[in-house]
This record gives C-alpha cells, sequence and structure tokens, in this order.
C-alpha cells in the first residue's frame, strides 16, 4: 500500500515517466474518468503478475533442468538444435524472433513437461447458464474447477500418457481444443504464453550451449505448494563449457 501511495503522489508531478505495473493500473480510468481499481485490488493485480509471471516459469525451469540431465536422447536433440543456432551466430550475436522460430523441439519437449507437471494444475471458472456434463446437471452461477493433470493424463486425448515424447507436438492442430490446458484457454487464457515461451527458450539456449549439469541427488519425485516442487529441491553440479 506504501508504494501505491508513493506512487500516486509522484505522479502528480510533471515529467514523471510512469512507464511500471503499479503506475499504469493506478492511470485506468473509466468513461467518467473515475479511477477503475481499488487500491486492494491493485496490490492484489501485481501479486498475481509476480506469482503468475515468476513461479510458473521457474518450475517449467527446475522440470526441464531435471529432465534433460535423466534423458540423454532429448537433451542430445536439444543440444544439437540450440548448437546449431550458436554456431550460426557471430560470437557476441544476440538471438533473434528467426533463432526462437527455430527451437522447435525445445519448446515441444516444454510443452511435454508442462503437459505432465503442469505449473497450474487447475483454475476456476463460473458457469453462465445450466450445464449438462457427463450426465451431470451444473446450475448457472456455480462455480466449476477444471484440472489440468486429469486432461492431460488422459489416454483418448493423449495416448500413452505416461510416457514423455514431445512428438505429440509435432502437429498442434491435431490437439483437440481446451485439450491442452498448461496455459489455459478461452478470454483468461495466460497472457504471459508469449513472454514465457520467449524466457524458457532463451534461458534453454544458454543453459545447454554453455553449461553441463549433473543432478547430485536421484529423487525424481515432486510435491506441490501449490506449484510442484522436487521433494529435494534440484541441487545440481554445474560446470562452464569451453566457447564453442
Ligand atoms: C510457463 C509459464 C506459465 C504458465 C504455465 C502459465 C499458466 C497460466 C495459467 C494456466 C493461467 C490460467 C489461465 C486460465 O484461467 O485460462 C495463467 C494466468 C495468468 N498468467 Fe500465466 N503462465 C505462465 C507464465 C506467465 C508469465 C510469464 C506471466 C506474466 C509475465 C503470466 C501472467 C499471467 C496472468 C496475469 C494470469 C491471469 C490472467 C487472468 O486471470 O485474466 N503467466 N497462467
Amino acid at each position: 500500500m506504501d508504494i501505491i501511495h508513493e506512487k500516486r503522489s509522484r505522479m502528480q508531478e510533471a515529467n514523471y515517466l510512469h512507464n511500471d505495473l503499479i503506475s499504469s493500473l493506478l492511470s485506468l480510468r473509466g468513461d467518467d474518468n473515475a479511477t477503475l481499481l481499488s487500491d486492494q485490488e491493485i496490490v492484489d493485480n501485481v501479486r498475481t503478475v509476480m506469482v503468475a509471471g515468476h513461479d510458473t516459469s521457474s518450475t517449467v525451469l527446475t522440470f526441464l533442468t531435471r529432465h534433460l540431465a535423466n534423458d540423454p536422447v532429448v537433451y542430445a536433440t536439444i543440444l544439437k538444435e540450440q548448437e546449431d543456432i550458436a554456431i550460426s551466430k557471430s560470437l557476441e550475436g544476440v538471438l533473434t524472433w528467426e533463432d526462437l522460430a527455430k527451437m522447435k523441439y525445445t519448446w515441444r519437449t516444454t510443452l511435454e513437461i508442462l503437459r505432465m507437471i503442469p505449473a497450474v494444475f487447475a483454475g476456476f471458472r463460473r458457469t453462465r447458464k445450466d450445464i449438462e456434463f457427463g450426465g451431470y446437471l451444473i446450475p448457472k452461477g456455480w462455480q466449476v474447477c477444471w484440472a489440468a493433470n486429469m486432461t492431460h493424463m488422459n489416454d483418448s486425448i493423449f495416448p500413452e500418457p505416461s510416457k514423455f515424447d514431445p512428438s505429440r507436438f509435432e502437429n498442434q492442430a491435431s490437439i483437440p481444443p481446451y485439450c491442452y490446458v498448461a496455459f489455459g484457454g478461452g478470454p483468461r487464457i495466460c497472457p504471459g504464453y508469449e513472454f514465457a515461451r520467449i524466457e524458457i527458450l532463451v534461458t534453454m539456449h544458454y543453459l545447454v550451449t554453455r553449461y553441463t549439469w549433473k543432478l547430485c541427488c536421484k529423487d525424481n519425485k515432486f510435491s506441490r505448494d501449490p506449484m510442484p516442487i522436487p521433494t529435494q529441491g534440484l541441487p545440481i553440479d554445474i560446470e562452464q563449457k569451453n566457447k564453442l
């Protein structure tokens, strides 16, 4: 709340450049120029973005790091994809949109990690009219919970659901709508999808091309709180590689 009060008073100053989240939320105005969000709603939105924007991507990166250390075939395929991109660039060349578009296998592997271990395991929706589902009547106004795991492990949608197989995502159009819901779906689908894709692909690029790592502990389990976390954390032994 203190930060919100401080931002509000600073926004009165001439030439105050506000391009941060709190200032943007404070600037939202309705048709009658009245503020749209209360201070508490601003706090809630900032909290949502912090959790939704950080814990999700870090969870996926954690499980990718663990999976790659345990799966030499997937690791070798990602390494080849990323090394081909690195070799095609000058020494200091930064990654471009075109490079990201070439990271197809790395992204499919990420989607498969998220299928088996969705960062957000469930969400809620409210019914806008009576609906019948699976022989049950769900009355208008009820809150329903959609659980990603239930859909992602349904073998009529994803055959052999316990098998780790990034090739499932080679033809994404073949997956029926609302059946892959790691990023949710509909009007409230994750607005951070593209940003998450960029940060995960860029991180994986530098991780595999510049470092090697080994897991310090063999435990392959995880628990949820509510994000999935390896039960023993993920201690790794990491070393820098020689430059390509
Ligand atoms: C791998 C990374 C991520 C995953 C798996 C993920 C997943 C999700 C899911 C499942 C939802 C609920 C969508 C729904 O109800 O249909 C959601 C909502 C949201 N995500 Fe993400 N997310 C990720 C990254 C991010 C990032 C990087 C940001 C912001 C920088 C972000 C911001 C949000 C916000 C603000 C919402 C709430 C949207 C709303 O209620 O309208 N997410 N995310």
